[in-house]
């Protein structure tokens, strides 16, 4: 299975537990305490990814990385979004360097 499929599939997943009972999803748990909650947790995870990386461990930076982007996408689920609105605007960036992009910024 491709990265796109599984983040794809994670994605549709996440959605349908907008209806699910939050004592069995945590998914669903996380949508019924609302955004502030789910953005608590972004920044706990990635804390602890920054925290993986200090200590270099490859399979915690994995494990860390993992969880900042199951969060990241309960975050675009709760707005209605997916990981297909992320790729689209990855795509626009592709090939745009970014020290290009900063230095245009300045001539806007
Ligand atoms: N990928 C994940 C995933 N990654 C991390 N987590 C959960 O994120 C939570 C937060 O991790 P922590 O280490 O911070 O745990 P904690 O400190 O006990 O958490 P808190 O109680 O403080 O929130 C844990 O409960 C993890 O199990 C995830 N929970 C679910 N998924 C995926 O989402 C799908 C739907 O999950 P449910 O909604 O639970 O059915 C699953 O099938 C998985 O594919």
């Amino acid at each position: 299975m491709s990265t796109h499929d599984i983040l794809h599939r994670l994605s549709e997943t996440l959605a349908t537990r907008k209806h699910a009972d939050p004592e069995k999803s945590y998914t669903a748990k996380l949508f019924s305490e609302g955004p502030d909650s789910i953005l608590k947790k972004i920044g706990e995870e990635c804390a602890e990814l920054i925290m993986a990386g200090k200590d270099g461990k490859r399979l915690n930076i994995v494990r860390e990385s993992t969880d900042v982007i199951y969060h990241i996408l309960v975050l675009l689920a709760f707005f209605d979004m997916t990981i297909e609105d992320v790729s689209q605007e990855m795509r626009r960036r592709e090939g745009i360097s970014g020290i290009d992009e900063k230095a245009a910024r300045g001539q806007k």
